[in-house]
């Protein structure tokens, strides 16, 4: 295995396109005795067609920074560009709609509407979009087939297993062919076959050239999915594994 540290922004190394760009990013929660600071000016850089992993202990800034990478949270201080859009300094309009058509996201919890079948809980970005509903159900279920679940696009949640329901969230997350997947735990409520399943099936949509995948995981198991791994403590990235991304996963 090829493993090196370095700091956390890192030009000129790499040498790819930088699909996530963080500076001095500080975000803060309460006020006074109560203030907690979740993060602490955090630099970090992820390339495109890369998985990179956010990993560290609980409490320690994981989530905060992945919904400021996402525009789901506004940052006290400090940039974030994702493709070369600083997200950071939009209204909040067009952060809406940046994130409506550029981002993806999966969280720990499917959040599949359960009186809707698989392919119409996939094509809701779609409609949301403003395709007709017909057309995008379809697109749906060909991104659903595309990951193994052609069998399954008219079945209701309840039909289906933890792994399978995570793989229509993902299919969600993939219909509106976003540039940026976000995924926040997305194998903690799986067991460890499914979890990496679904690790492998990520990894299989960040290899892009032009798109970029960030997952935060605090399972060890599914580490050495990840090309770069940012550590986080205590609201800073206190370390950077790069890896050659054709050992990933190996
Ligand atoms: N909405 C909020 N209000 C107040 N404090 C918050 C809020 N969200 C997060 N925090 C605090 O900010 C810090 C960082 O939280 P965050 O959820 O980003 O950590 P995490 O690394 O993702 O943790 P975990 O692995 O347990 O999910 C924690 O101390 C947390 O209690």
């Amino acid at each position: 295995m090829s493993v090196a540290t370095s700091t956390a922004v890192d030009e000129t190394a790499r040498g790819g396109t930088i699909a996530v760009r963080v500076r001095g990013l500080s975000k803060g929660f309460g006020s006074g005795e109560q203030r907690v600071v979740a993060l602490d000016k955090v630099d970090l850089d992820v390339y495109a067609g890369r998985m990179s992993l956010i990993v560290g202990p609980s409490g320690c800034g994981k989530t905060t920074l992945l919904s400021v990478i996402a525009g789901i949270l506004n940052a006290d201080e400090g940039e974030v560009a994702v493709f070369g859009e600083t997200i950071t300094r939009m209204g909040d309009r067009a952060k809406t709609r940046f994130r409506a058509r550029r981002i993806g996201f999966v969280f720990q919890q499917y959040n599949l509407l359960p009186a809707l079948t698989a392919a119409e809980n996939a094509s809701i970005p779609l409609v949301i979009a403003g395709w007709r509903k017909g057309p995008a159900v379809a697109r749906a279920a060909e991104v659903l087939t595309s990951i193994g679940m052609g069998k399954k696009v008219d079945s209701l949640p309840s039909q289906l297993s933890g792994g399978q329901m995570q793989r229509v969230a993902i299919a969600r997350a993939l219909v509106h062919d976003p540039q940026l997947l976000v995924c926040d735990e997305p194998t903690a409520a799986l067991d460890h076959e499914t979890g990496l399943t679904v690790m492998e099936l990520l990894r299989e949509a960040a290899v892009r050239p032009d798109r970029a995948v960030v997952v935060v995981t605090h399972d060890n198991r599914v580490f050495h999915f990840g090309d770069r791994i940012a550590h986080m403590d205590d609201g800073r990235v206190v370390k950077i594994e790069d890896r050659d991304p054709s050992l990933s996963a190996a």
